[in-house]
């Protein structure tokens, strides 16, 4: 099976986006391979975020679609396939949780809603905490945390059910550099099993050896879908903050 022909993880054909009136993706194709390790790189506005959000099926498309291992999004149900750290939010969300009942909740769809955990299930979530090291705070209060402890706690919950694809936006933004290698290792390993892995991130860090293939956005769409090194010029944009400036300057 030569790479062209190898099961297709996410499929973006067409993509147009419209929020608020405005069309913030355009005509986006991206066709990710099972076992690829792609990041999403370019300027703050640029669309990253909003392409993310629609391959997860947070915003609909205006135009052309999203297919995750082959299915349309507004069909797909097989979401425990899929681990998902959005950009830094709060984790808590306002509502009063521990840490471990939102890294269980990485688990919901492997299980019916309100049935008990399982011993492999607290066993999962277990391991999940130890690997963002987290394991000693589990019956704290998520709202308590660092907002660095809060990206651990939702890296932790995208790991636990052992997806085969993670989407990460900014995963490690704000996360200290000892958490950034603890959570590039746990990739690195789920990588090595097949693990697809879409990442965004303006500061790749100890990811930086994982990419197999950069694509840059500007003002809504791709202008670069290739090899990382070469995408360096695009991308090494030491970003003007916002989209609507001269462009990039490489650095
Ligand atoms: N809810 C919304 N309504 C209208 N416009 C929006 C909305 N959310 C985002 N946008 C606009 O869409 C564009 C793309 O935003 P997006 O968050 O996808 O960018 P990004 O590349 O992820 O940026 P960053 O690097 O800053 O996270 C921006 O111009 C933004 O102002």
């Amino acid at each position: 099976m030569t790479p062209e022909d190898s099961p297709q993880a996410v499929q973006v054909s067409d993509l147009s986006v419209d929020l608020g009136g405005r069309l913030v993706l355009r005509g986006i194709d991206l066709r990710i391979r099972q076992g690829e390790v792609v990041a999403v790189l370019g300027t703050n506005g640029s669309g990253k975020s909003t392409l993310i959000k629609t391959i997860v099926g947070l915003l609909p498309a205006a135009r052309g679609e999203v297919r995750l291992f082959g299915t349309p999004v507004p069909r797909f149900r097989q979401w425990r396939r899929v681990g998902y750290v959005p950009q830094r939010i709060t984790a808590a969300g306002g509502v009063p949780a521990t840490v471990f009942e939102v890294v269980s909740s990485g688990l919901l769809s492997k299980r019916r809603l309100f049935s008990p955990l399982g011993a492999a299930g607290k066993q999962a979530i277990e391991q999940a905490l130890e690997v963002v090291d987290m394991a000693d705070r589990r019956t704290d209060a998520v709202a308590e945390l660092s907002g660095g402890q809060q990206q651990r706690v939702l890296i932790a919950r995208a790991l636990v059910s052992d997806p085969e694809l993670l989407i990460l936006d900014e995963p490690t933004a704000g996360v200290d550099l000892a958490s950034q290698q603890i959570f590039a290792d746990a990739v690195r390993d789920r990588v090595a099993s097949g693990t697809t892995v879409v990442m965004v991130s303006h500061d790749l860090g100890p990811m930086d050896a994982l990419i197999d293939r950069s694509v840059v956005m500007r003002r809504g769409r791709i202008v670069y879908d290739g090899p990382p090194h070469a995408s360096q010029t695009h991308a090494h944009v030491h970003h003007s903050h916002s989209d609507d400036g001269p462009g990039w300057t490489p650095s």
